[in-house]
């Protein structure tokens, strides 16, 4: 494995108002890993997304992007990251092309280069033909494919991916897993967050899980499977998350609902 190391959090600590989210954090990722960042509702891997991206800045510790701290390096840092966010606003008065262009040219391309590379993209996509529509006409998917290409447009070395497969038929998971696995190949780094398990078990070369704002568990899936004796990453995941009352808690939640002492 190449050793280049893209990322360090150093006693990463946050907390909102008395309310600690993350617990003294610590993460080295190396270029060429594929993260499975995963952890149930609430634990913290949003927030440790958005203040890798500068987004927070009220945390405690230190956060390290290609050898330089993030506090005090400039923004300049941001052009070498691609990001999806897991509720992403597009400008829907905008075309598909205008919007990545635009995208394209924050992040310092050239206007006529980035529009010939979204372009390009899109019709990989097979959405040529809507490049010069206006994207408040586009499907949940459609969205979700501008939305991939608007991250990687501008080439980044790393890479955060929060629920990329929102909205995605099973044709273009495929591909999408497919083109994380050779982006990865050449050398990019992908932070990848998301709660479908079967993928992040397959996609990823390491897992980190968050558990209450501190890191449960860290190691490749087939270590994760070593140390706990489970075979999927769910079950895995129940057990490192202490879950193991989903029958009763279902069993009491469909008895609510067919409760007739409610009824008019
Ligand atoms: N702006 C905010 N103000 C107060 N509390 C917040 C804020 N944003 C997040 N939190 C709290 O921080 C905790 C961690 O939230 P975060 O969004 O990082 O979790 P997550 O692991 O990404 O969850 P999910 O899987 O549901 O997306 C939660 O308890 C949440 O309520």
């Amino acid at each position: 494995m190449c050793q280049e190391k893209v990322l360090s959090l150093q006693n990463l600590s946050m907390s909102y108002g008395s309310k600690s989210v993350l617990n003294n954090i610590n993460l080295d990722v190396y270029a060429g890993q594929i993260i499975g960042y995963i952890g149930p509702n609430g634990a913290g891997k949003s927030t440790t997304l958005k203040i890798m991206l500068g987004l927070i800045e009220e945390y405690s510790g230190t956060v390290e992007l290609f050898g330089v701290d993030i506090a005090t390096s400039g923004y300049s840092y941001k052009r070498k990251i691609g990001y999806v966010p897991e509720n992403a606003e597009l400008y829907d008065n905008l075309t598909a092309n205008e919007y990545l262009t635009f995208i394209g040219e924050l992040y310092g391309m050239d206007k006529s280069k980035a529009a010939a590379k979204a372009k390009n993209l899109m019709q990989q996509f097979d959405m040529e033909d809507v490049l010069h529509t206006r994207i408040s006409s586009f499907s949940k998917g459609m969205r979700q494919k501008v939305l991939l290409i608007s991250s990687l447009l501008h080439n980044p070395d790393l890479i955060f991916l929060d629920e990329p497969l929102n909205g995605l038929d099973a044709n273009s998971v495929i591909i999408i897993k497919d083109i994380l696995e050779q982006l990865v190949a050449e050398g990019k780094t992908i932070f990848y967050s998301s709660h479908i398990m079967e993928v992040v078990e397959k996609i990823s070369n390491r897992i980190v899980l968050l558990k209450d704002g501190e890191i449960a568990a860290d190691g490749t899936f087939e270590q994760l499977r070593k140390q706990n004796k489970q075979g999927s990453l769910e079950s895995i995941f129940n057990q490192i998350t202490g879950f193991d009352e989903h029958k009763q808690t279902a069993e009491k939640f469909v008895q609510i609902v067919t409760d007739g002492d409610y009824d008019e």
